[in-house]
Protein backbone atom coordinates (compact mmCIF):
# COMPACT_ATOMS: atom_id res chain seq x y z
CA UNK A 1 0.00 0.00 0.00
CA UNK A 2 1.61 3.35 -0.98
CA UNK A 3 2.14 5.60 1.65
CA UNK A 4 1.68 9.35 1.44
CA UNK A 5 3.77 11.49 4.04
CA UNK A 6 2.29 14.26 6.44
CA UNK A 7 5.28 17.30 6.31
CA UNK A 8 7.03 17.38 9.71
CA UNK A 9 5.44 20.96 9.83
CA UNK A 10 2.22 20.15 9.73
CA UNK A 11 0.18 21.10 12.95
CA UNK A 12 -3.33 20.70 12.40
CA UNK A 13 -5.56 18.33 10.21
CA UNK A 14 -8.33 19.97 8.12
CA UNK A 15 -10.92 17.23 6.68
CA UNK A 16 -13.40 17.66 4.45
CA UNK A 17 -17.22 15.47 5.41
CA UNK A 18 -18.50 14.13 2.08
CA UNK A 19 -16.61 11.92 0.39
CA UNK A 20 -13.53 12.25 2.58
CA UNK A 21 -14.76 11.19 6.22
CA UNK A 22 -18.50 9.72 5.08
CA UNK A 23 -19.53 8.02 1.81
CA UNK A 24 -21.40 10.53 -0.71
CA UNK A 25 -24.35 8.03 -0.68
CA UNK A 26 -24.69 8.56 2.83
CA UNK A 27 -25.19 12.09 2.29
CA UNK A 28 -27.46 11.59 -1.01
CA UNK A 29 -28.77 8.35 -0.14
CA UNK A 30 -30.22 9.11 2.88
CA UNK A 31 -29.43 12.63 4.38
CA UNK A 32 -31.05 14.25 1.42
CA UNK A 33 -33.57 12.18 0.79
CA UNK A 34 -34.87 13.01 5.13
CA UNK A 35 -35.15 16.81 3.60
CA UNK A 36 -37.36 16.55 0.31
CA UNK A 37 -39.75 13.87 2.76
CA UNK A 38 -40.02 16.34 5.61
CA UNK A 39 -39.88 19.57 4.57
CA UNK A 40 -43.35 20.92 4.00
CA UNK A 41 -44.43 18.84 7.02
CA UNK A 42 -41.46 20.57 9.34
CA UNK A 43 -41.98 23.90 7.92
CA UNK A 44 -45.89 23.89 8.55
CA UNK A 45 -44.83 22.66 12.15
CA UNK A 46 -42.06 25.08 13.01
CA UNK A 47 -43.32 28.42 10.85
CA UNK A 48 -43.94 30.21 13.82
CA UNK A 49 -41.04 29.41 15.95
CA UNK A 50 -37.91 31.96 15.84
CA UNK A 51 -35.32 29.78 14.41
CA UNK A 52 -37.73 28.78 11.68
CA UNK A 53 -38.30 32.36 10.88
CA UNK A 54 -34.45 33.14 11.29
CA UNK A 55 -33.82 30.47 8.32
CA UNK A 56 -37.06 31.20 6.22
CA UNK A 57 -35.02 34.80 6.55
CA UNK A 58 -31.41 33.88 5.49
CA UNK A 59 -33.48 31.62 2.60
CA UNK A 60 -35.21 34.98 1.43
CA UNK A 61 -32.49 36.75 1.47
CA UNK A 62 -30.44 34.11 -0.95
CA UNK A 63 -32.91 34.46 -2.93
CA UNK A 64 -33.11 38.21 -3.40
CA UNK A 65 -29.21 37.26 -4.07
CA UNK A 66 -29.92 35.27 -6.66
CA UNK A 67 -32.37 36.68 -8.86
CA UNK A 68 -29.49 39.71 -8.64
CA UNK A 69 -27.22 37.80 -9.63
CA UNK A 70 -29.81 36.40 -12.69
CA UNK A 71 -29.26 32.96 -11.34
CA UNK A 72 -32.54 31.15 -12.42
CA UNK A 73 -35.30 30.72 -9.81
CA UNK A 74 -37.83 28.60 -10.20
CA UNK A 75 -41.07 30.85 -10.75
CA UNK A 76 -43.92 30.67 -8.17
CA UNK A 77 -47.16 29.23 -9.56
CA UNK A 78 -50.39 29.87 -8.67
CA UNK A 79 -51.27 26.02 -6.73
CA UNK A 80 -55.16 25.53 -6.54
CA UNK A 81 -54.67 23.67 -3.07
CA UNK A 82 -53.28 26.35 -1.50
CA UNK A 83 -55.06 28.85 0.11
CA UNK A 84 -53.59 30.96 3.07
CA UNK A 85 -51.21 33.04 2.79
CA UNK A 86 -49.26 30.80 5.26
CA UNK A 87 -49.24 28.31 3.06
CA UNK A 88 -48.53 29.93 -0.11
CA UNK A 89 -45.37 31.16 1.74
CA UNK A 90 -44.34 27.74 2.74
CA UNK A 91 -44.95 26.52 -0.61
CA UNK A 92 -42.15 28.98 -1.67
CA UNK A 93 -39.56 28.11 0.41
CA UNK A 94 -40.07 24.27 -0.43
CA UNK A 95 -39.69 25.47 -3.83
CA UNK A 96 -36.54 27.33 -3.59
CA UNK A 97 -35.13 24.89 -1.22
CA UNK A 98 -36.09 21.89 -3.53
CA UNK A 99 -34.57 23.93 -6.29
CA UNK A 100 -31.22 24.40 -4.04
CA UNK A 101 -30.65 20.72 -3.63
CA UNK A 102 -31.65 20.10 -7.33
CA UNK A 103 -28.65 22.31 -7.96
CA UNK A 104 -26.27 21.11 -5.26
CA UNK A 105 -25.97 24.64 -3.98
CA UNK A 106 -23.54 24.83 -0.77
CA UNK A 107 -25.54 28.88 0.46
CA UNK A 108 -25.15 29.08 4.07
CA UNK A 109 -28.71 29.60 3.90
CA UNK A 110 -29.57 25.80 2.66
CA UNK A 111 -27.15 24.52 4.77
CA UNK A 112 -28.35 25.86 8.00
CA UNK A 113 -31.93 25.24 7.54
CA UNK A 114 -31.02 21.49 6.43
CA UNK A 115 -29.28 21.08 9.70
CA UNK A 116 -31.86 22.27 11.92
CA UNK A 117 -34.19 19.70 9.92
CA UNK A 118 -32.11 17.03 10.69
CA UNK A 119 -31.70 17.53 14.05
CA UNK A 120 -34.97 15.10 15.12
CA UNK A 121 -33.42 12.43 13.02
CA UNK A 122 -30.51 12.15 14.65
CA UNK A 123 -31.87 12.88 18.38
CA UNK A 124 -34.54 10.32 17.49
CA UNK A 125 -31.68 7.67 16.53
CA UNK A 126 -33.29 7.39 12.94
CA UNK A 127 -30.11 8.36 11.25
CA UNK A 128 -26.67 7.35 11.99
CA UNK A 129 -23.54 9.67 10.69
CA UNK A 130 -21.74 6.97 8.76
CA UNK A 131 -17.68 7.44 8.41
CA UNK A 132 -15.60 5.39 7.00
CA UNK A 133 -13.85 2.55 8.94
CA UNK A 134 -10.26 4.07 8.68
CA UNK A 135 -11.08 7.57 10.01
CA UNK A 136 -11.71 6.91 13.56
CA UNK A 137 -8.42 4.97 14.03
CA UNK A 138 -6.14 7.67 12.18
CA UNK A 139 -7.43 10.88 13.56
CA UNK A 140 -6.65 8.73 17.28
CA UNK A 141 -3.06 8.24 16.25
CA UNK A 142 -2.76 11.67 14.90
CA UNK A 143 -3.95 13.16 18.37
CA UNK A 144 -1.95 11.03 20.20
CA UNK A 145 1.26 12.65 18.40
CA UNK A 146 -0.58 16.22 19.18
CA UNK A 147 -1.72 17.10 15.71
CA UNK A 148 -4.72 19.04 15.94
CA UNK A 149 -7.81 18.01 13.62
CA UNK A 150 -10.57 20.41 12.54
CA UNK A 151 -13.14 19.88 10.20
CA UNK A 152 -14.14 22.46 7.34
CA UNK A 153 -17.42 21.22 5.23
CA UNK A 154 -20.43 23.08 3.62
CA UNK A 155 -22.49 21.44 5.84
CA UNK A 156 -23.22 23.65 8.58
CA UNK A 157 -21.01 23.07 11.93
CA UNK A 158 -24.67 21.90 13.44
CA UNK A 159 -25.32 19.58 10.69
CA UNK A 160 -21.32 18.35 11.89
CA UNK A 161 -21.75 17.92 15.14
CA UNK A 162 -24.81 15.90 14.67
CA UNK A 163 -23.42 13.65 11.99
CA UNK A 164 -20.24 12.79 14.17
CA UNK A 165 -22.33 13.23 17.32
CA UNK A 166 -24.89 11.19 16.32
CA UNK A 167 -22.71 8.35 14.80
CA UNK A 168 -22.72 4.71 13.51
CA UNK A 169 -19.16 4.64 15.90
CA UNK A 170 -20.66 6.99 18.78
CA UNK A 171 -20.08 10.38 19.75
CA UNK A 172 -17.12 11.11 18.29
CA UNK A 173 -16.99 14.68 18.89
CA UNK A 174 -14.06 14.70 21.16
CA UNK A 175 -11.69 13.89 18.10
CA UNK A 176 -12.00 17.45 16.83
CA UNK A 177 -10.55 20.94 17.99
CA UNK A 178 -13.12 22.69 15.73
CA UNK A 179 -15.42 22.88 13.08
CA UNK A 180 -15.67 25.08 10.52
CA UNK A 181 -18.39 25.30 7.73
CA UNK A 182 -19.33 28.09 4.86
CA UNK A 183 -19.69 31.29 7.25
CA UNK A 184 -16.06 31.23 6.99
CA UNK A 185 -16.31 31.40 2.95
CA UNK A 186 -16.79 28.98 -0.16
CA UNK A 187 -14.55 26.40 -0.02
CA UNK A 188 -13.50 26.45 -3.50
CA UNK A 189 -12.22 29.95 -2.42
CA UNK A 190 -8.92 30.47 -1.71
CA UNK A 191 -9.68 33.17 1.30
CA UNK A 192 -11.23 30.79 3.15
CA UNK A 193 -8.07 28.59 3.56
CA UNK A 194 -6.59 31.70 4.97
CA UNK A 195 -8.79 33.04 7.54
CA UNK A 196 -9.16 29.24 8.64
CA UNK A 197 -5.20 29.47 9.40
CA UNK A 198 -5.45 32.58 11.56
CA UNK A 199 -8.98 30.88 13.39
CA UNK A 200 -6.40 28.15 14.22
CA UNK A 201 -3.61 30.47 14.72
CA UNK A 202 -1.07 29.00 12.60
CA UNK A 203 0.42 29.36 9.37
CA UNK A 204 -1.11 27.95 6.34
CA UNK A 205 1.84 25.58 5.48
CA UNK A 206 1.00 24.34 9.03
CA UNK A 207 -1.97 22.74 8.12
CA UNK A 208 -2.65 19.35 5.84
CA UNK A 209 -6.32 19.38 4.29
CA UNK A 210 -7.59 16.31 3.10
CA UNK A 211 -10.68 16.53 0.57
CA UNK A 212 -12.02 14.46 -2.61
CA UNK A 213 -12.83 17.61 -4.19
CA UNK A 214 -10.20 18.92 -6.68
CA UNK A 215 -11.52 22.64 -6.92
CA UNK A 216 -11.20 22.94 -2.76
CA UNK A 217 -7.89 21.44 -3.16
CA UNK A 218 -6.87 23.92 -5.61
CA UNK A 219 -8.23 26.52 -3.33
CA UNK A 220 -6.38 25.66 0.03
CA UNK A 221 -2.94 24.89 -2.57
CA UNK A 222 -3.03 28.38 -3.08
CA UNK A 223 -3.40 29.58 0.34
CA UNK A 224 -0.40 27.33 1.20
CA UNK A 225 -1.91 24.47 2.62
CA UNK A 226 -0.28 20.92 1.91
CA UNK A 227 -3.23 19.41 0.51
CA UNK A 228 -4.49 15.28 -0.03
CA UNK A 229 -7.10 14.02 -2.03
CA UNK A 230 -8.99 11.57 -0.88
CA UNK A 231 -10.25 8.95 -3.73
CA UNK A 232 -13.49 7.01 -2.33
CA UNK A 233 -15.79 4.63 -4.42
CA UNK A 234 -18.66 6.92 -5.39
CA UNK A 235 -16.45 10.18 -5.44
CA UNK A 236 -15.88 12.15 -8.51
CA UNK A 237 -13.31 11.07 -11.39
CA UNK A 238 -10.34 12.91 -11.41
CA UNK A 239 -8.29 13.54 -14.47
CA UNK A 240 -5.05 12.20 -15.73
CA UNK A 241 -3.49 15.57 -14.62
CA UNK A 242 -5.35 15.54 -11.62
CA UNK A 243 -4.09 12.85 -10.46
CA UNK A 244 -0.56 13.87 -11.59
CA UNK A 245 -0.88 16.62 -9.77
CA UNK A 246 -2.28 15.60 -6.31
CA UNK A 247 -1.02 13.52 -3.31
CA UNK A 248 -3.71 10.57 -3.28
CA UNK A 249 -4.52 8.37 -0.79
CA UNK A 250 -7.70 5.67 -0.54
CA UNK A 251 -7.81 5.71 2.76
CA UNK A 252 -6.40 8.09 6.24
CA UNK A 253 -4.37 4.79 6.97
CA UNK A 254 -1.98 5.14 4.12
CA UNK A 255 -0.95 8.85 5.82
CA UNK A 256 2.41 8.89 7.42
CA UNK A 257 3.85 11.40 9.73
CA UNK A 258 7.41 12.30 9.35
CA UNK A 259 9.92 13.34 11.60
CA UNK A 260 7.54 12.02 14.76
CA UNK A 261 8.22 9.33 17.23
C1 LIG B 1 -22.07 17.63 7.18
S1 LIG B 1 -23.67 17.64 6.79
C2 LIG B 1 -24.05 16.97 5.24
C3 LIG B 1 -23.19 17.23 4.14
C4 LIG B 1 -23.59 18.37 3.27
O1 LIG B 1 -24.68 18.90 3.33
C5 LIG B 1 -22.62 18.83 2.33
O2 LIG B 1 -22.88 19.76 1.59
C6 LIG B 1 -21.29 18.19 2.34
O3 LIG B 1 -20.32 18.99 1.86
P1 LIG B 1 -18.76 18.70 2.07
O4 LIG B 1 -18.18 20.06 2.06
O5 LIG B 1 -18.56 17.97 3.38
O6 LIG B 1 -18.30 17.88 0.91
MG1 LIG C 1 -16.31 16.55 -0.07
Amino acid sequence: MATVSIPACTTALLLDIEGTTTPITFVKDILFPYIKEHLEDYLSTHWEEDECKQDVHLLKKQIEEDMKQNRACPVHTVDQTVHTDEEKAIREVVENVLWQMAADRKSTALKQFQGHMWRTAYTSGRIKGEVYQDVVPSIRTWRGHGLKVYIYSSGSVEAQKLLFGYSVEGDLLELFDGHFDTSIGAKVDTKSYERIAERIGCQPEEITFLTDVTREAKAAEEAGINVVVVVRSGNMELTDEERAHYNLVTSFSQLQLMGRA
